[in-house]
């Protein structure tokens, strides 16, 4: 493979109040296929209680939280557990592709159509006034929306097998971002978002 091919570096996605790049596929010495089996297979997945408007909800999705600190939203706070080879492994390349460190990161496991995740900023502020967050998916694509938050303006994204996604500057202030449930017939995929926590 050509190393300067466009394929290999991240590519600007024009947006205003905020910076978003896209890198078509991750460098590793494994297949997408090898690295969302064993995601599946080593993660120790857990289906989380949230409580929303003061009401208990299942989460639409499995998630797990490795790294070195602690991380609470939605009434939930998650235990870091630590880094396998794997995730260490998929960090040191996201590192090198964006130029960012991250200390963190978020798996979430979305088994179908029917699995989702609400709009939200990650703009908790542990994560720092413009935090750099990487987001890496395997398996299916969904469809990454993204709404200004004033001008309520949509973008849709299509993310698949192997594409790395760049969230930057003070994209987490004026966007929320989700994946919408689909009643399309689609199989599973996974996204791991690498942050850094102060
Ligand atoms: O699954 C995705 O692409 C989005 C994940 C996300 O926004 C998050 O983990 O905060
Ligand atoms: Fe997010």
């Amino acid at each position: 493979m050509d190393l300067f091919s466009d394929e290999a570096k991240l590519q600007a996605i024009p947006i205003e109040d905020g910076e978003l790049a896209l890198l078509h596929r991750l460098s590793m010495p494994l297949s997408n296929a090898e690295i969302f089996a064993r995601l599946v297979d080593e993660t120790a997945w857990r289906h989380e209680t949230i409580v929303v408007y003061g009401k208990r909800h299942l989460q639409p999705r499995l998630t797990a939280w490795h790294g070195e600190a602690s991380y609470a939203y939605s009434g939930l706070r998650l235990e870091a557990l630590p880094m396998t080879p794997l995730l260490a492994q998929l960090r040191s390349a996201v590192e090198a592709a964006t130029g960012h460190r991250y200390n963190s990161v978020l798996l979430n496991y979305y088994r179908d159509g029917a699995d989702s995740m609400g709009m939200h900023s990650d703009d908790e502020p542990e994560l720092g006034p413009q935090p750099a967050i990487a987001s890496l998916s395997y398996g299916a694509s969904r469809t990454f929306i993204l709404r200004h938050k004033r001008s309520k303006r949509t973008l849709k994204l299509e993310l698949a097998d192997g594409n790395l996604l760049l969230m930057a500057g003070s994209l987490q202030h004026h966007w929320l971002h989700g994946i919408n449930k689909t009643a399309k017939p689609v199989g599973a995929r996974l996204n791991l978002t690498f942050r850094y926590i102060a």
